[in-house]
């Protein structure tokens, strides 16, 4: 299980402290297939950063399977098995996707070959490119999805891997997280604004104003995001205390 207790975040930018996450209390089970939606801005991003140690939170404590690892840093985090794909994959100027997928799965090309099919690339076209800006946002998320599912972990959270790709082949990238997901032992979280992604989680978990608003099965979950919340964010409000009264139960 990944519990979060009383997660916040405090960022000091230009303006002051500002609160990105507000004690985010949240417990997910083993092998559960999540769906993280909401606003932009809500604060998923940052939540999938603190979980994975990019970002440290300010207060608050975070197990994987009763571990306390809200002292772990990112390497110490992914050896624990949290794997997260960026929203915006970094690239790596001068590292080839062959040794990228080598270095995240530390086995040879034969499984690289396997994997960047898997995500739709031909290898022999990709495996002696550079992972520089020379790649497309579409090709490098590919790549990055190659390299998480190469390794073994816990959970996987993939931020908005609707992002960038084509409507064609977004379908493709998707079943291939849900294939991965059914062989089991993985939690997956997606970050996500994708009707179809929504359609096929197990629990929906919608997050605004750096809270945790609702959470819930399809159904009931699909009813406050068709009604209630389109309602409210749709027509541009701002979204204070009031205004997310609307869904609350
Ligand atoms: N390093 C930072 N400095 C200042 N503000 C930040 C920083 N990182 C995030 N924020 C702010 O925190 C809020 C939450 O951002 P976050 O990226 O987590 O939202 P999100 O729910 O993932 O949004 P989207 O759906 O647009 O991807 C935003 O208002 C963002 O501007």
């Amino acid at each position: 299980m990944l519990k979060m207790e009383s997660l916040s975040l405090d960022i000091t930018n230009g303006s002051g402290d500002v609160s990105i996450l507000k004690n985010i209390d949240l417990e997910l089970e083993n092998e559960k297939f999540y769906a993280l939606t909401g606003p932009n801005g809500g604060g998923k991003t940052s939540l999938a950063r603190v979980i994975m140690g990019i970002y440290k939170n300010t207060r608050g404590k975070l197990y994987l399977d009763d571990t306390d690892i809200t002292d772990f840093n990112i390497t110490e985090r992914a050896k624990a098995g949290i794997s997260y794909a960026f929203q915006n994959p970094p690239r790596f100027k001068g590292l080839k996707v062959r040794d990228l997928l080598k270095i995240s799965a530390n086995n040879g090309d034969d499984t690289a070959y396997a994997r960047l099919r898997a995500v739709g690339l031909c290898p022999q076209d990709y495996l002696d490119r550079e992972c520089d800006n020379s790649l497309s946002g579409g090709e490098v998320k590919r790549i990055e999805l190659a390299t998480v599912l190469s390794r073994h972990s816990k959970v996987i959270i993939y931020d908005e891997p609707e992002a960038g790709v084509d409507l064609w082949s977004f379908e493709k990238l998707l079943n291939l997280i849900k294939k991965y997901h059914s062989r089991g032992g993985v939690t997956s979280i997606v970050i996500t604004h994708h009707e179809k992604v929504l359609s096929l989680a197990d629990e929906i978990i919608l997050m605004a104003e750096g809270e945790i608003k609702e959470r819930g099965n399809r159904d009931r979950m699909w009813n406050i995001l068709q009604g209630d919340f389109r309602c409210r964010w749709q027509q541009n409000c701002g979204g204070d205390e009031d205004e997310l009264e609307c869904y609350r139960q």
